[in-house]
């Protein structure tokens, strides 16, 4: 299908400017930016003038199907949030649970300007069959957890390269598969290392949390004599395209690892927040150079998937604590939630930005509202006044997925009540 927004205002999030533009898509590409071409024929017309046109947001940490647990388990620390309550309910999980949380999960991120999710959990071909069914874009990691070279640690390896030869590159291409290594706390070396060495044959991306609170890192000094980061790095896994959630505490050493092997850090200010973890170095982590991506973990711990929220807290929190108010200014903080997540999920040259011959994944912010005037500077507006509830339009690989606020491939309405109903049965098996 061929579409043309017209007469947009435009943010391709290759320069901080906002310029008055035409945008053509032709099938799953941006044909051209600016004047139409007159061969060009459009099957549908958008008219751009009172909106902002710009990248999908990428949300790059999340665990989507813990949209289940949303408000299940609220207000508690860390450990024991993650050990007593979410693991043995996780335990009593089953794939169609998974599939209809998943499912609610991405109408929930559609509707906030969401492109692009990369997702750690299992089921995962469930996950996969939801982005399908969906049209939106996702990279997938199978969670891994265990000890060495154990059947039950083994399988779930096996798996994630089933996954990968199922999924990799399916529904129309959405789709990247990688390895999930949960974290150095729940794989031990051996596990690791096992993990790093089989994945020389497929040099799939690693998706794994690291330093996330003060107890994880206290234990491994206790325990191995180095920081999480320094185990990791010997397991030879900063040697594929690595996303560390987290890394909230971290020494200079650590920062030099991560900066040395091109690791990026996704952060999460809004989980780490709410577990009270703590608050990422983001400003110090670029300014070394590393690749700062911005997620919203899952729902569980934030307790939705707005990226606008992480956005606007990307900026502010940056500021208070460092007392600088120049630091992660409004484009800085846009950028962690479009093009240093392409880069994070290896898909840079795919999306990201808007330009010529890149994947149409494309919002429309509706800016015909109060809270959008004046408008002195609409780059701003996005990150200090705009809401999740002003993206109208949505755009994924050159399909029109949202149009005028609803969405059109997947039905709203029934997966909220199926996905409650999910979630009520899953409760009751533990109790
Ligand atoms: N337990 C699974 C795989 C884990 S998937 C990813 C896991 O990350 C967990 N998780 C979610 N948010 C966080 C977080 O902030 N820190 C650490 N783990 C988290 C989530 O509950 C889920 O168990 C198995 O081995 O079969
Ligand atoms: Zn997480």
């Amino acid at each position: 299908m061929n579409i043309l927004i017209r007469n947009t205002k435009l943010l391709t999030m290759k320069k901080e400017e906002i310029i008055i533009s035409n945008i053509g898509i032709v099938e799953d590409e941006i044909a051209f930016i600016g004047n139409v071409p007159d061969e060009f024929i459009p099957d549908e017309i958008i008219d751009g003038e009172n909106f902002i046109t710009m990248p999908g947001l990428i949300n790059a940490h999340t665990h989507i199907a813990m949209s289940l647990m949303r408000n299940y388990a609220d207000d508690l620390p860390f450990w024991p949030w993650l050990t007593e309550k979410i693991w043995p309910l996780e335990e009593k999980l089953e794939g169609e649970d998974v599939y209809w949380g998943s499912l609610l999960s991405i109408v929930e991120m559609i509707k906030s300007g969401i492109t692009c999710f990369n997702d750690m959990y299992f089921f995962m071909d469930d996950v996969a069959k939801a982005v399908e069914i969906s049209g939106i874009r996702a990279n997938l990691s199978r969670g891994l957890t265990g000890e060495g070279r154990s059947d039950e640690a083994i399988a779930k390896l096996d798996e994630s390269f089933k996954l990968y030869k199922d999924w990799n590159n399916k529904a129309d291409g959405l789709i990247k598969v990688e390895l999930g290594p949960h974290a150095p706390y729940t794989c031990d070396n051996e596990y690791l290392k096992e993990i790093s060495k089989r994945n020389e044959e497929y040099d799939l991306g690693i998706h794994i949390h690291l330093s996330e609170s003060p107890k994880e890192v206290e234990d491994s000094y206790k325990e191995y004599g180095m920081s999480p980061i320094e185990k990791v790095e010997k397991t030879g896994l900063f040697k594929y395209r690595t996303m560390a959630a987290h890394c909230v505490h971290i020494s200079d050493n650590d920062i030099k690892i991560l900066s040395e092997n091109n690791v990026t850090v996704l952060n999460n200010p809004g989980s780490n927040m709410k577990l009270a973890n703590g608050f990422a170095k983001v400003k110090k982590l670029i300014d070394n150079g590393v690749n700062v991506a911005l997620g919203t973990d899952g729902s569980s711990s934030n307790n939705n998937l707005n990226m606008f929220e992480e956005i606007n807290y990307a900026a502010l929190i940056n500021k208070a604590l460092s007392n600088e108010p120049t630091d992660i200014p409004a484009f800085e903080a846009l950028k962690m939630a479009t093009i240093n997540g392409a880069k994070a999920l290896g898909r840079e040259k795919e999306i990201g930005t808007i330009e010529v011959g890149k994947k149409a994944d494309i919002i429309m912010i509706d800016i015909e509202k109060p809270h959008f005037y004046p408008r002195y500077n609409l780059i701003s507006s996005l990150v200090y006044s705009a809401s999740a509830a002003d993206v109208c339009n949505v755009i994924i690989n050159g399909k029109i997925i949202m149009k005028n606020y609803i969405v059109e491939t997947i039905n709203e309405r029934e997966i909220m009540h199926k996905a409650n109903e999910k979630a009520m049965e899953l409760v009751d098996r533990i109790n």
